[in-house]
């Protein structure tokens, strides 16, 4: 994997003449997890489309910038809540899409590597549709990985799970997609406070930090720090507009 850059974005986004957001700074430090929370509608998943590059209906005035200076373009990937496996591709060749897509010859050894290593060896040839929502969760992980790219934007992707499988899914995405940049969108307190290296708390007019226990991620849900920090969390965000 390329080194991971750390990227800065600052700026204000309007929509339809209204401000979603006005002039804003984040950081998303180098190699580590930023989980980024606030009310519905503030413009998460705005920053998230903003930083991939894709086009946005409103309009940004500002500046991302990538710590080592060289434009972001092919050198990030999104994974979303809705895993948008193509139902009628087996999970293998949905791991490999994006190579497809490019028109490149797809490295279907390492491929299988990572089904493996995502715990899907034995249902590589299964279309989407006979696979449990976790277990489709953790096929467009594979697929992330697969594309290499050391940043990486998660939006909401577990959010959809029960609680166990989305405890397993945080951990295995912890792992393997250590010492990426990561970003990772969630309305759920506990899994910033479990994943982020970083929180930050998203309203209109600031991307405002949320100090993290002093232990790094993964960590414990019920150790005493990681149980306070939660709560005072959702009482900042039943606060924050
Ligand atoms: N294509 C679009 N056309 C018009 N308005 C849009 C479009 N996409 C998003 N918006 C508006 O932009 C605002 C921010 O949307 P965004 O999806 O970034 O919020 P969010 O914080 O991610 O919300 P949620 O937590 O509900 O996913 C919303 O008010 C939404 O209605």
């Amino acid at each position: 994997m390329m080194q991971a850059p750390a990227i800065q974005l600052s700026g204000s986004y309007h929509i339809d003449g209204t401000c979603l957001f006005a002039p804003i700074d984040m950081t998303l430090p180098a190699g580590e997890w930023t989980c980024v929370l606030g009310r519905s509608g503030v413009g998460k998943s705005t920053i998230l489309r903003l930083i991939a590059g894709v086009r946005c209906a409103g309009d940004f005035q500002g500046a991302i910038t990538a710590s080592d200076r060289r434009p972001l373009e092919g050198r990030v990937s999104v994974m979303a809540q809705s895993d948008l496996l193509l139902p009628w591709l087996s999970v293998l060749e949905n791991t490999v899409l994006g190579a497809r897509l490019r028109g490149e010859v797809p490295d279907l050894r390492r491929a299988a590597n990572l089904l493996e290593r995502v715990g899907l060896a034995r249902h590589a040839d299964k279309r989407p549709d006979s696979l449990s929502g976790g277990m489709r969760q953790r096929a467009a992980l594979a697929r992330t990985l697969m594309e290499d790219r050391p940043v990486v934007l998660l939006d909401e992707p577990f959010s959809a799970l029960d609680a166990g499988t989305r405890a397993d899914m945080q951990d295995l995405a912890a792992g393997l997609l250590k010492d990426r940049t990561v970003l990772l969108v969630t309305h759920d307190p506990a899994e910033a406070v479990r994943l982020g290296h970083q929180i930050i708390v998203l309203t209109a007019d600031a991307a405002q930090p949320w100090t993290p226990p002093s232990l790094p991620p993964i960590r414990d849900q019920y150790a005493p720090d990681t149980v306070a920090c939660q709560a005072q969390l959702l009482a900042h965000l039943r606060r924050a507009r």
